[in-house]
C-alpha cells in the first residue's frame, strides 16, 4: 500500500519538529529516512504510524487519511517498531510475537492456524525461532531486537515501519535484517525505515530521504542523493563518496581529521 504524506507538519507542545513534509511512497518500496540526531526521523515514523497526530497536512495510506481509520483498520494496515519498544515483564519471544496478532483475534475470530503460521513464518525469517521459549528480558541487544522485528512482521500489515531495525546487529545480522526488509518488499509490502548507517540506505532502500531540523532536503535514489555536500550539511563533516565495488552503491568516507598529538 502506498504511503503518502501531504504538507505534513508534527512535533511536540511549543516545540514544532517534522516541516512541511511531502512524501510518496509506492506499494513494494523500502525508503529509507536519514538524518542527524534529533532532526525529527522517528517522529516523522510516529506520525506516519498514526500515533502522533499531525500538527499540519495529513498520512495517508492507500490513499485513506489515516485518521479516518478505526484504530483497528489502522492495526490491520500499519506496524511500526518503535526505536526503544517495551515488552510485558517475563514474556517470552513466542509470546511477544504472538501478540503480533492481536489486531487480528476479535469476538468472533479465535487463535487459529493461520495466527500460528504467521508467528512461526515471523520467528523463522529473523533467525529466532530456538529462542522461542526463552525470556525476553535474558537475551543479548541484538536478539532481543530480532524478537521484535519478528514481532512486527507477525501483524502482516501492507506497510511496515522500522525505526533503526539494525542498531544493535552485528555485521552479518545487520545484512541478513536488510535482506529480509527487501523480501519482505518484494512480497508487495511497502516498508518506511530510518537508519544511521548510509551505506545500508544506500544498498537496500530504493529511495533516501534525506532530513535536517525537521525539514526533508534531499529525496530520491541513493547515487543522486548521497554526495559529499548533503553529508556535509547533514552532518557537518567533510567525506569522500566512493562507490562500492560491485554494485556501485554510495559509501561514505569521512575525511580523516588531524588528531591531537597524544
Ligand atoms: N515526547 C517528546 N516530547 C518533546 N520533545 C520530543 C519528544 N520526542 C522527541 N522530542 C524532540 O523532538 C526532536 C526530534 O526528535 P526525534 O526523536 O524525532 O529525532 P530523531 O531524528 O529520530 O533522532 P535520533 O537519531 O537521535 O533518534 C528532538 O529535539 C527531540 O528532543
Amino acid at each position: 500500500m502506498q504511503i503518502t504524506t501531504e504538507r505534513l507538519s508534527a512535533g511536540y507542545p511549543g516545540h514544532p519538529v517534522v516541516q512541511n513534509v511531502d512524501l510518496d511512497v509506492p506499494s513494494g518500496q523500502v525508503v529509507a529516512v536519514v538524518g542527524p540526531n534529533g532532526c525529527g526521523k522517528s517522529t516523522l515514523l510516529r506520525t506516519v504510524a498514526r500515533l502522533h497526530r499531525p500538527a499540519e497536512g495529513r498520512v495517508r495510506i492507500g490513499g485513506e487519511d489515516v485518521w479516518q481509520l478505526s484504530r483497528r483498520r489502522a492495526a490491520h494496515l500499519i506496524a511500526l517498531l518503535p526505536q526503544s519498544p517495551q515488552a510485558p515483564e517475563a514474556v517470552t519471544v513466542e509470546g511477544l510475537v504472538r501478540y503480533g496478532r492481536h489486531p487480528h483475534q476479535g469476538l468472533f475470530r479465535q487463535w487459529s492456524r493461520e495466527d500460528e503460521a504467521a508467528v512461526r513464518d515471523a520467528l523463522a525469517a529473523t533467525g529466532t525461532t530456538a529462542l522461542a521459549g526463552r525470556r525476553l528480558d535474558q537475551l543479548s541487544g541484538g536478539q532481543r531486537q530480532r524478537c521484535w522485528l519478528a514481532m512486527v512482521l507477525a501483524q502482516q500489515t501492507p506497510v511496515v515501519l522500522l525505526d533503526e531495525p539494525t542498531s544493535a546487529l552485528d555485521l552479518g545480522h545487520a545484512v541478513e535484517v536488510l535482506e529480509l526488509v527487501r523480501e519482505v518488499a518484494a512480497a508487495g509490502r511497502t516498508v518506511m525505515m530510518v537508519l544511521h548507517d548510509l551505506a545500508g540506505a544506500a544498498r537496500y532502500a530504493d529511495t533516501i530521504v534525506a532530513m535536517h531540523a525537521g525539514h526533508v532536503v534531499a529525496h530520491g535514489p541513493a547515487h543522486e542523493v548521497v554526495t559529499a555536500e548533503l553529508v556535509e550539511r547533514l552532518y557537518g563533516i567533510e567525506a569522500d563518496i566512493l562507490a562500492a565495488p560491485g554494485d556501485g552503491a554510495p559509501v561514505v568516507i569521512p575525511t580523516a581529521r588531524d588528531r591531537m598529538p597524544v
